[in-house]
């Protein structure tokens, strides 16, 4: 009885003792952090407190973009928040986004579970030494395969990119008046152009391989944002389904991995250093140079050779598809909206290239209204609403603010394209807009698609080309139309790390070509 009794008393005074220690250890660490908040408030850019812990993660509503320019209406230009364990900077005025993005200081990337996960393989998601050989490289060698805006390269890329427009439309002919998806058939055709460039691979429509690869980025995405909740809140990281989804990413990175590894091994079996295919022979070729030399390859910063090649294949093909592929759904989109803006991009190309033939780069000077379409897609559908989070290298200074070293800093680029004081009615499609008196097309420093500074895009040219080559050729050959009993489709995309369309149909109608008749395919563009 007695041992009893004492067991009680003593399980009760561990329990209370329990208790207490848990009370006192979190009324230290709220008052660390309220102190911290305390702290920062005076030296940080404005913005709303937040609890502490979570910040201001439990008053977050709808896209995050949206919210973020919510807080810009209320706290001004520079503005920071707290969401969990990440500090957020968001930068929605476009002087401040060039004048910060131009410096060196704000070339890094943030510390995350994301970034963890790639262990600084890449180009997307690394910084310092690495990111700057990397895209020096990149640049250089993007621009040798035909990502330029001269030379006979660029009619090299056009060449490249025109095959897979004509495949495209001979897909859509064989389709017409029926209601379609045009997503999947856009995915395979802006697959192959940025994977030729890559790796010399090319899919066919309706390939399972292909399917399967779609497959795995699309369930990697989702894996992904559902770890969102661990990128704030760290500590989450320990609960049950966390290490469940975590060893699902592995699997199907291990898959992708696999995939990249056999084009990579089929490359070295038939690698000839006079004639180099695409760039992952120009990584190869920069391997045997460093190996004869006996030199170490500044471009793998004693990484993992095979690692780094997989890495950048799939930064580039992840950054170059959806991108792209998102622009052209939303531009199908519009055109549905405004069939009279259709029309007028229709009749343009009938005058300047005529129906004896599809339009050609070159073109494009000519192509006033057909070119500032599809600027104002790439404005007000900012597929990238937030660009890619930068992150200050070192402890800095923007507009009188201390910005701590790993903070997360956000150009709102979808606040810049929105914004009524630089475009008016900004909501409203309105091609014009980029027509100036002479009739010329004029693009704003304010329009900022692919960011801006050390880091902006590494694929412009190349999307540039892309949206011009597929977008006028589809328009040229069809009438783009809602499939009958069907109802216009939303305006309201899906946001992510890009804004893509909801899923849509279309119903397409072959406007007659000068070779056409009854049975007639589409020609080669040269074939005339
Ligand atoms: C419509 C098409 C595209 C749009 C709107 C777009 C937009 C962007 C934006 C906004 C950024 C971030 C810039 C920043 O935050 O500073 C970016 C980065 C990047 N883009 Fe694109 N992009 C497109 C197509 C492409 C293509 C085709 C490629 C590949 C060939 C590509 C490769 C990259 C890479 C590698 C980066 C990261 C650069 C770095 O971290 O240094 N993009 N893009």
């Amino acid at each position: 009885m007695f041992v009893y009794s004492a067991l009680v008393l003593w399980n009760f005074a561990v329990q209370e003792f329990s208790t207490t220690v848990l009370f006192v250890f979190l009324t230290v660490l709220l008052i660390v952090r309220g102190m911290q908040m305390l702290r920062e408030a005076t030296s940080l850019p404005p913005g709303p407190w937040g609890l502490p812990i979570l910040g201001s993660l439990p008053f977050l509503k709808g896209d995050l973009h949206l919210h973020f320019r919510d807080l810009t209406h209320k706290y001004g230009s520079l503005i920071s928040t707290r969401l969990g364990s990440q500090l957020i900077v968001v930068l929605s005025d476009y002087k401040m986004i060039r004048d910060a993005f131009r410096k060196e200081e704000f070339t890094g990337r943030p510390n995350t579970e994301f970034t963890n996960i790639l262990e600084g393989y890449g180009v997307i998601n690394t910084a310092g030494k690495l990111w700057k050989d990397q895209r020096r490289f990149l640049h250089d060698r993007l621009r040798h395969f035909g990502m330029s805006y001269l030379g006979s390269r660029k009619a090299q890329m056009e060449s490249r990119i025109m095959t897979e427009v004509e495949e495209f439309l001979c897909v859509l002919k064989a389709k017409k008046g029926l209601s379609i998806d045009l997503n999947p058939i856009f995915a395979v055709s802006i697959s192959n152009v940025i994977c030729d460039v890559l790796m010399s691979v090319r899919f066919s429509h309706n390939d399972s391989r292909f399917i399967r690869f779609m497959n795995l980025i699309d369930e990697g995405f989702k894996l992904f944002s559902s770890l969102e909740a661990v990128l704030f809140i760290p500590i989450l990281k320990y609960l049950p389904g966390h290490s469940t989804t975590r060893q699902k990413i592995a699997k199907n990175r291990e898959e992708m991995a696999q995939f990249l590894q056999e084009t990579i091994d089929e490359h070295r079996k038939t690698f000839d250093p006079s004639h180099l295919r695409d760039l992952l022979d120009t990584y190869l070729y920069e391997i045997q140079k460093a190996n004869e030399e006996g030199t170490g390859n500044y471009l793998f910063e004693g990484k993992d050779h095979d690692r780094q090649m997989q890495q950048i294949m799939g930064d580039l093909f992840s950054a170059g598809m959806e991108t792209i592929k998102s622009s052209l759904q939303w531009a199908i989109l519009f055109m549905l909206h405004h069939p009279e803006k259709m029309r007028a991009v229709q009749e343009e190309l009938d005058q300047v290239v005529g129906r004896h033939r599809l339009p050609k780069l070159e073109d494009l000077a000519y192509l006033p209204v057909t070119e500032s379409t599809i600027l104002e897609v790439l404005r007000i559908s900012s597929i990238v609403p937030m660009g890619t989070t930068h992150a200050p290298i070192r402890d800095t200074k923007l507009n009188g603010f201390q910005l701590p070293r790993h903070a997360q800093v956000v150009p709102l680029l979808h606040a810049v394209h929105m914004d009524p004081n630089l475009w008016e009615a900004p909501e409203r499609f309105n091609p014009a807009r980029f027509i100036n008196a002479e009739g010329k097309v004029t693009k704003p420093e304010y329009f900022l698609p692919f960011g801006v500074g050390r880091r902006m895009c590494l694929g412009e040219i190349l999307a540039r080309m892309e949206l011009f080559l597929f977008f006028s050729s589809t328009l040229h050959c069809f009438d783009v139309a809602v499939p009958e009993g069907e109802t216009l489709p939303s305006l309201k995309g899906i946001a992510g790390v890009t804004i893509s369309p909801r899923e849509f149909r279309v119903s397409l109608k072959p406007r007659p070509m000068e070779w056409d008749n009854e049975d007639a395919n589409l020609r080669p563009a040269g074939s005339h």
